[in-house]
């Protein structure tokens, strides 16, 4: 559905002088550099899929998502969504998708909200039939019902994103790409539109690509990450497998008897110890969860036992780390 292969995008960007004498200068010759916001990037994107497109502040995410909605023409490389170049066949390409940037609005902010829906409805040419359909639809599921009516710059951050997320699925895209759809909002707000995403995913199909700087969205959302970093495509896999790979720290929390002696166990380290209650951290690849529980049975008489994996947020913070990005 979504093929990309070898993606390239540089910017050219003036260089900012400081001092009188440099910005005076500055007015006749103008030094630039050139960023290279992606380098070679290639992905495909199988229908259905919802797929969480990651890296640090600058990586090229906006730019790849831009690219993909047709906003921004590559320099070099291919990308082929549905049978479309999307900078190309822009009018009858856009059709097809939904594109919402948490950061910016495509909702016109002195009108109610069902006014623009209108208005979007008008610029798409969907049937009224259709139209009414899913629009009971979006205001159900997204609860919009009371908000409708309101113009755009009276709603809340939260308010405002849920008529984003209806706004970009007016016209029934088949793929929607999300830039920081939850970006700023409250934890309730950011269920609530995880929740979305995910029912139109499962009961319409829709393929989501998503880029997200809160790794609870990728892990509620997404079962696929392709991380980016600089410009470069660091990893594309499924997020188990991440896990697998580089996730490979657990933490067991254990209550117990009274006990005075500390816990010495190879392969672990003591995060906590108290006579009652210890949080000890282990590394799989140098003794398994199931040995650090006999072990720990064998010294102390165990009330509890909790095992937690390592949070992907900190198997993020590593890749970044150790991708130097
Ligand atoms: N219009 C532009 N002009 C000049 N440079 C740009 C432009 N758009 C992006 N860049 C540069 O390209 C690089 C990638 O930017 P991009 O916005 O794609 O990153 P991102 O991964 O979305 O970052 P963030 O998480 O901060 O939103 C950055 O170095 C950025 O400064």
């Amino acid at each position: 559905m979504i093929k990309v292969e070898g993606m390239t995008k540089s910017f050219k960007v003036a260089k900012r002088s400081t001092g009188l004498l440099q910005a005076t200068k500055a007015l006749f010759y103008r030094e630039h550099t050139i960023v290279d916001a992606l380098k070679d990037i290639t992905f495909t994107i199988e229908p259905g899929e919802i797929v969480g497109y990651i890296g640090p502040n600058g990586a090229g995410k906006s730019t790849t998502i831009k690219i993909m909605s047709g906003i921004l023409v590559p320099d070099g490389g291919k990308c082929n969504i549905m049978g479309f170049i999307p900078w190309k066949n822009r009018v009858e390409y856009v059709k097809n998708i939904g594109v919402v940037f948490g950061q910016r609005s495509q909702l016109w902010w002195d009108v109610p909200v069902i006014d623009s829906f209108e208005l979007l409805k008008d610029i798409y040419n969907v049937p009224q039939q259709e139209y009414k359909t899913t629009l009971d639809l979006l205001i159900e599921t997204l609860e919009l019902k009371d908000i409708i009516n309101s113009p755009v710059r009276q709603l809340s951050l939260g308010q405002r994103m849920r008529c984003e997320i209806a706004a970009s699925l007016i016209h029934n895209p088949q793929i929607l790409f999300l830039d920081e759809p939850t970006i700023g909002l409250d934890a309730v707000s950011k269920i609530a539109v995880r929740q979305f995403i995910k029912t139109i995913n499962q009961e319409k199909g829709v393929t989501v690509v998503l880029t997200t700087h809160d790794m609870n969205d990728i892990e509620a959302l997404a079962n696929r990450v392709i991380l980016i970093g600089k410009g470069s495509l660091l990893y594309d896999g499924k997020i188990e497998e991440l896990r697998k790979r580089f996730g490979t720290h657990k933490t067991i929390t254990a209550d117990y008897r009274k006990n005075t002696n500390s816990i010495v166990i190879p392969g672990t380290s003591i995060i906590h110890w108290s006579p009652e209650h210890a949080v000890l951290k282990l590394d799989t690849e140098q003794i398994l969860t199931s040995e650090v529980i006999t072990e720990l049975s064998k010294k102390v008489d165990l009330l509890d036992v909790t095992i937690e994996s390592q949070p992907i947020e900190d198997i993020i913070v590593q890749l970044y780390k150790e991708f130097q990005i």
